[in-house]
């Protein structure tokens, strides 16, 4: 306020601002000042248009009531007001600053603002709420406390200990607007505060208006369907069809119109308005011309209202004048006189290089840290269970993934046994005797021991083939063994010849010079036929892998017996595996894509869900309002959520350990990673929440990047074996670099100066610094 201002009433310094040019130097000096505000919702073919060339003028110290019907563009107008929706065109001036432009400070603790859903976290108290707001706009303790007293008090709320959720709808909104009065803030935005308060606390809430604006120091805009109620504010503000209709105050509308009530003079007007249009129906017309509307002057300096047939009434007064920006109406204001005077320069608002590179407040961190300690508390059950997540789905991967199927039937024809008695079965490995009734000599395999001058070495072989846990099933005819896994009861067929002994030694006496048809037939009967299921991939390859181990005992075993070295037919060495077990298993390939994927999603859909609740109850517009930046609120959930991860991160390793899976490499850089793969998570939780609006396609958008994750990431299948355009794509995503780093780690023992390993890191590092960026961004820029 300029010093000559002070000591005058408002009602001069309203008069004297409408007689002086419009200048930026004046438009400052409101409270608030819109001028020309132009915002459209939709596609730009079809758009709605909300705001229509909207001029308001708001002067310091008033109370100012906005009406309108019900979706007229009240809160809209209001959030753009307070920073948190952009108009399309026009310009806002909220107390001497551009909304949300530096050194502002609005948003900021200099407005108040009650939204008009209740926007408290239903799980607090009231206290708790009060606490919140008055520490995020820069309260201390101290100073909370009787105030909380004061307005539980005075809004007649019941006790402070009380839970929100266990309020009623009208209490919970007085607790809301309890928090927007808590810290006095120079400018009050109460939308709808009113609704279902009884009268009396709604005479006491507008006295208390009244009390707080006497001064200057405070000023308030409110929204209400009472249009009433509004008799007590200075200035009302009346908005139909996207512009004031009327900007006066209480009494002077009243005297100009000729009403009763406001509720008559906001319909005078809109005929008024209505009669710019053209008549759309004869209905319309007939209710208009049945209401009789006095001539109006308008205020000095304004030419009168033009109702061609071709353009709309805009009914401004006083400075609310102005022209619809953007659509194509007829211009009925002569403020164009006013715009081309020279204006004054704009001020420049001091803003130091050290706010420039203030990340965050020390106050907003407190309180933002403390509520999301405090609703992970209020949701404990909720929070043991997703801390407990991955543990179950680690154990349950450990328990079902990756060990060698057991228990495989094999439909075996052994020729070398009699017929009838081959249907018998065979006692466990090493009591290797048939339980057949009275079994003749050539119904058993007669041996245990290995014995060169053995003349059934099908028994032999099959033997080392039941100690590798499979079922062996007995048949006397070929076709049977075929129909059997035909028809899925075994898994392949065997069969042995009736000379299969005898042609094996046979093949030892094969010279070149041996009769071709002789050789032929002894290397025939000498073999095992094999006919497999193959439907099964991992089947199929562990019975080939289990024939071919048998195999190599069984030879070496004859070949021992018979004086030869075992390793006369082995013509290929495996040594001791580099890396790796000897018999190497799926769990342990996919043990750390596995790891590193549940807990990157545990992490997406707890942060995601603890957004979108914050979000979409309002808290985050309401905190964004009060000066919160969204870098602050990232922060506090990553300061909170990282401490749940870290609780993951030591549980998924434990179990890890449990299940003694392979860790060659340091148990620490191994934490370190699954620990930052789980912060990506948690940023890529952000991203989900910022691009989407409600849980329902963050639920989408989160399962729809599970599965292409887990399939492009190299963690069920080796990258090596996708397409190559895949496998280009497959190394820019979040989990595939990450997982071959901790595979190398765990496996492969490697430390973290090997490129494969430090590469890991880095790439989860840069995916962090990309979706905190893009989230933040988001956040700042995505607005209505
Ligand atoms: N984000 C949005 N996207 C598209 N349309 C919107 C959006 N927000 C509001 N609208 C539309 O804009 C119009 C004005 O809405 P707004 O909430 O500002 O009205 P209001 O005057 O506050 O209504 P009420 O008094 O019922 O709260 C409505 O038609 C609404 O459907």
């Amino acid at each position: 306020m300029r010093d000559a201002d002070i000591g005058i009433s408002l009602v001069e310094r309203r008069q004297k601002f409408l007689q002086q040019p419009s200048t930026v130097w004046t438009r400052k000096q409101q409270a608030v000042c819109v001028r020309r505000a132009y915002k459209k919702y939709g596609e730009k073919k079809s758009p709605n248009v909300i705001l229509d060339g909207l001029n308001m003028t708001v002067p310091k110290g008033c109370i100012y009531g906005l009406l309108g019907a019900s979706g007229c563009g009240k809160t809209t107008l209001l959030s753009c007001i307070v920073g948190r929706r952009r108009l399309n065109a026009g310009e806002i001036w909220v107390l001497g600053g551009k909304p949300g432009s530096a050194g502002s400070g609005v948003p900021g603790p200099r407005v108040g603002y009650m939204p008009q859903e209740v926007a408290l976290n239903k799980e607090f108290t009231i206290r708790e709420s009060l606490f919140f707001f008055g520490w995020i706009n820069g309260m201390t303790t101290k100073e909370i406390n009787p105030k909380v007293d004061f307005l539980i008090d005075f809004l007649m709320l019941p006790s402070a200990d009380r839970s929100i959720k266990n309020l009623s709808g009208g209490q919970q909104r007085r607790v809301s607007l309890a928090c927007a009065l808590l810290n006095e803030p120079e400018l009050l935005i109460l939308d709808e505060p009113t609704v279902g308060v009884d009268p009396v606390l709604r005479q006491s809430i507008w006295d208390h208006l009244v009390k707080i604006c006497k001064d200057g120091s405070t000023t308030v805009i409110i929204t209400t369907h009472y249009i009433d109620e509004t008799r007590q504010a200075n200035l009302i503000g009346l908005m139909r069809g996207g512009r004031l209709l009327a900007e006066e105050s209480p009494d002077e509308l009243l005297r100009k119109y000729n009403s009763e009530s406001l509720e008559n003079v906001f319909l005078k007007l809109s005929i008024i308005q209505n009669r710019g249009k053209r008549r759309r129906s004869s209905i319309l017309h007939d209710v208009t011309a049945s209401i009789s509307v006095p001539e109006v002057p308008l205020p000095t300096g304004h030419v009168n209202m033009n109702f061609d047939a071709t353009s709309e009434i805009s009914g401004e007064f006083g400075e609310t004048i102005g022209p619809p920006s953007i659509s194509k109406r007829v211009s009925i204001s002569n403020e164009p006189t006013v715009q081309t005077l020279d204006l004054p320069p704009d001020d420049e608002i001091e803003w130091s290089l050290k706010d420039r590179l203030t990340l965050f407040s020390s106050c907003h961190m407190r309180a933002l840290i403390w509520k999301n300690f405090l609703w992970m508390w209020r949701n404990v059950g909720m929070m043991m269970f997703i801390m407990g997540l991955p543990i179950f789905q680690i154990i349950l991967f450990c328990l079902s993934i990756g060990k060698d199927p057991v228990g495989l039937h094999l439909a075996i024809v052994n020729e070398e046994l009699a017929r009838g008695v081959r249907n018998c079965t065979y006692l466990p490995p090493r009591m290797f005797q048939k339980e057949c009734e009275n079994p003749g000599n050539d119904s058993v395999c007669p041996f245990i021991e290995y014995d060169c001058e053995v003349d059934k070495l099908s028994c032999q072989f099959l033997e080392v083939l039941q100690r590798r846990n499979q079922k062996l099933d007995y048949y006397d005819e070929l076709e049977q063994a075929k129909n059997a896994v035909r028809r899925g009861k075994a898994w392949a067929a065997l069969k042995f010849s009736e000379k299969f002994t005898e042609a094996l030694k046979n093949r030892s006496d094969l010279t070149p010079s041996t009769d071709p048809v002789l050789a032929d037939l002894s290397l025939n009967q000498s073999e095992i036929s094999v006919w497999l299921d193959q439907s099964n991939q991992q089947i199929s390859l562990l019975l080939q892998r289990d024939l071919w181990e048998s195999l190599k005992t069984f030879t070496a075993s004859v070949a021992t017996a018979c004086g030869y070295t075992p390793r006369l037919l082995d013509t290929i060495q495996f040594n001791k595996p580099i890396y790796g077990p000897v018999i190497p298993n799926f769990t342990e390939f996919a043990a750390p894509g596995v790891m590193l994927t549940i807990v990157h999603f545990l992490a997406v859909a707890l942060t995601s869900g603890a957004m979108l609740i914050e979000r979409n109850e309002g808290i985050l517009e309401r905190s964004l309002v009060s000066g919160v930046t969204g870098t602050e609120v990232l922060l506090g959930h990553v300061t909170c959520q990282f401490l749940v991860m870290l609780i993951q991160t030591v549980a998924v390793i434990g179990v890890t350990l449990f299940f003694n899976l392979t860790i060659q490499g340091s148990l620490l850089t191994a934490s370190v990673l699954v620990g930052l793969t789980g912060l990506c998570g948690m940023c890529f939780g952000f991203v989900v929440s910022s691009v989407t609006d409600n849980e329902r396609n963050a639920t989408y958008l989160a399962l729809g990047s599970f599965l292409p994750m887990v399939m492009l990431c190299g963690i069920i299948w080796p990258i090596e074996g996708m397409h190559k355009l895949l496998r280009g794509f497959s190394y820019f995503l979040p989990l595939t670099l990450s997982t071959e780093s901790l595979r190398s780690i765990m496996a492969r023992g490697w430390a973290l100066y090997q490129p494969t390993v430090y590469i890991g890191f880095i790439s989860t590092f840069i995916w962090i610094v990309f979706f905190l960026g893009f989230s933040i961004f988001l956040i700042k820029f995505k607005k209505g």
